[in-house]
């Protein structure tokens, strides 16, 4: 499809719903529930407001960062998400030539349609890998330990799943994944009888050999225990409003974590960041870093690895315009002050 169309994430999203099966996008495109966390992190998003410089000075912001020792060229990375079969043939190649393309770090889901092997072959910027912990420890152990041997280079547990949500959309919407579709790495949906604990967090942290972040957290005690079990990061995230309806925006959850971390180790986000704003506010409230989930599987449904580049590279230069506009030369640069009050 013709690209040029696409001008900012919402368009993909208007596009994507043509070009989708119904089963598809009403995975991607719903949440929990009554669908309400899903709709305050937007809102959250639109109700903090910018305050400008002027007169600044600044011509093009630098967009760099360091991250666990990783150099990134911007803040923006692909947050994992499931079954990129369903949106494109090519999948998770796709997405990683299109992370390639956009200099973004790409965040692989445990439920990937295409095997780690050939996703390492195609990918020229660093993977991470996100972790589901299965019933079968054993399992979960030496997938941890193939995703290290094959040059991933951070972990992301999710914490926030001990049972998927009550996604009445995506059932109504008749989701059931086509027979050539597999997830090479995951025996079967999850369904777990063994209940991931924080003893698990400190077992995997005793031989992890990449930095191990948790994602999932929303509160101050839970980014505490996170920090005491060993963790190297965390993700404030309510997993795109899929899980637990009503829980809070991240947005409004992230300063409070940011808070209780007090920069003992980076704080990353996501949920709802559609344009580069977003990621501005995210940073001043406290996250290193932000994950960018539904806009990233629109773009790949609509133009595979263009579609991603492109979402990427449109709210990189928003962010970019942000900075310029509230005299913010380095990521660094962006605090507090940048909010309306
Ligand atoms: C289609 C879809 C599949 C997802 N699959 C996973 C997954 O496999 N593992 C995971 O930790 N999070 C998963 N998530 C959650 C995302 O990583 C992320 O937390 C969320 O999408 C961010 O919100 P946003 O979509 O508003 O950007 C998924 C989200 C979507 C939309
Ligand atoms: C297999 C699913 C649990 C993947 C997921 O995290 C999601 O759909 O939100």
């Amino acid at each position: 499809m013709d690209l040029s169309e696409c001008l900012n994430l919402a368009d993909f999203e208007e596009r994507a719903v043509e070009r989708m099966s119904k089963m598809a996008y009403e995975y991607v495109a719903s949440g929990a529930a009554d669908e309400l966390t899903i709709r305050w992190n937007r809102q959250a998003f639109d109700a903090i407001k910018l305050n400008p410089t002027v007169l600044n000075g600044i011509g093009q912001p630098d967009t760099r960062l360091s991250l666990f020792g990783q150099e990134l060229s911007h803040p923006i990375l692909i947050a994992p998400t499931a079954y990129h079969k369903l949106m494109h043939p090519e999948g998770e190649l796709a997405t990683a030539r299109g992370a390639g393309a956009a200099a973004a770090v790409y965040v692989v889901s445990s439920f990937t349609t295409t095997p780690l092997a050939e996703i390492t072959r195609e990918a020229t910027q660093p993977l991470w890998f996100q972790l589901y912990v299965r019933d079968d420890r054993e399992l979960t152990k030496s997938l941890i330990q193939e995703a290290e041997d094959r040059g991933f280079r951070a972990l992301c547990i999710t914490v926030d799943t001990a049972v998927p949500g009550v996604r009445n959309r995506q059932e109504k919407g008749g989701f059931r994944l086509p027979d050539d579709v597999i997830t090479h790495h995951m025996p079967g949906p999850l369904d777990e009888k063994k209940p991931l604990t924080w003893k698990d967090i400190e077992w995997i942290n005793s031989f992890a050999r990449t930095p191990v972040l948790l994602k999932g957290i929303l509160n101050a005690s839970d980014a505490e225990k996170a920090i005491q079990s060993g963790a190297s990061g965390i993700i404030v995230s309510n997993h795109g409003g899929r899980n637990l309806d009503t829980v809070p925006a991240t947005i409004d959850a992230l300063p409070r974590v940011a808070d209780q971390v007090n920069q003992r180790v980076p704080v990353l986000m996501d949920g709802g960041i559609r344009r580069g704003t977003d990621v501005l506010k995210a940073i001043a409230l406290g996250a290193s870093a932000v994950l960018v989930g539904k806009p990233v599987c629109f773009g790949l449904a609509c133009a595979g690895a263009e579609g991603v580049t492109k979402v990427v590279e449109i709210l990189r230069t928003e962010l970019e315009i942000a900075m310029i506009l509230t005299g913010r030369a380095t990521i660094s640069g962006i605090d507090h002050s940048v909010i309306w009050k």
